[in-house]
């Protein structure tokens, strides 16, 4: 499977305020690549925190994208993935809605009942870990269910766990020209944070966008 992360942050680094409300960093053409972006991918994965800030929905704005996949003979939007332990997430949530096929991924603590929620809302349930979603099994469980190119698009929660498991190939960064600040905002990679064995990024590609800039990056 190839993994590509993407997020959008403030020249201080930070994915969104405080508050954990969604906040608007890319511009028109930022938001139209990483349309391309889902596109180009077999499903669209975010964690458990971002969608009870944001009520993503995660699929294909462009009708001439949904074309070009359908074309291809691939569904019009990827599918959706939220990583999620308890299997909290609500089943009125945009990300469960019947545009595009949607996976949960649960720990085997997840209640029995919040499982039956899930599957209810016609959610794809994969279990994975414990106590906490082992991103690693996970991954290896949505490429048994055929998804060779995911997208990564946060929080930093998540992206944390991706990159300490090894697990992204490749990531996409906006930076946009606002600061957020604050020491409790989320920033690219929170959990833990590294100590040592720092992950390495290979600067590919750096272009200007809307007002800000987009770095393109190997992970190594
Ligand atoms: N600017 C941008 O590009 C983006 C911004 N955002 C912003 O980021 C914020 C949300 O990020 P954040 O709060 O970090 O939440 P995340 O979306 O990263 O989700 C974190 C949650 O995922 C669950 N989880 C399960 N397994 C794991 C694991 N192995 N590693 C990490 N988390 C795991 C945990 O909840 P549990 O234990 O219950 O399962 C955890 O609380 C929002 O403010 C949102 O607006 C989000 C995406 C992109
Ligand atoms: N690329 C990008 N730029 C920003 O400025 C953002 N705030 C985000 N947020 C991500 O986009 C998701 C919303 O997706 P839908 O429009 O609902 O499909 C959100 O959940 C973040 O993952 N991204």
């Amino acid at each position: 499977m190839h993994v590509v992360a993407n997020a959008a942050m403030s020249a201080d680094g930070k994915l969104s305020s405080r508050r954990r409300e969604q906040v608007v960093i890319s511009g028109p053409d930022d938001f139209a690549r990483v349309d391309a972006l889902r596109a180009s991918c077999d499903a669209v994965l975010v964690g458990g925190g971002t969608v009870r800030a944001d009520d993503p929905h995660l699929t294909v704005e462009d009708p001439d994208l949904r074309a070009e996949r359908r074309e291809a003979g691939k569904p019009p939007h990827p599918a959706r993935v939220v990583v999620d332990t308890r299997a909290r997430t609500p089943p009125d949530g945009r990300v469960l809605d019947d545009a595009a096929v949607s996976y949960v991924l649960v720990g085997e603590s997840a209640p029995e009942d919040r499982r039956t929620v899930l599957r209810d809302a016609g959610t794809e349930l994969l279990v994975a870990g414990d106590e906490r979603v082992d991103l690693a099994v996970g991954f290896a469980a949505l490429e048994a269910e055929g998804i060779d190119r995911l997208l990564v698009e946060g929080g930093g929660e998540i992206l944390f766990s991706a990159f300490e498991a090894g697990l992204v190939d490749e990531l996409s960064l906006f930076v946009g020209s606002l600061l957020i600040g604050g020491r409790d905002a989320p920033t690219l990679a929170d959990g833990m944070g590294f100590v040592d064995e720092f992950p390495a990024l290979d600067l590919k590609d750096v272009e200007r966008v809307d007002d800000g800039v987009l770095c393109r990056y190997a992970v190594e």
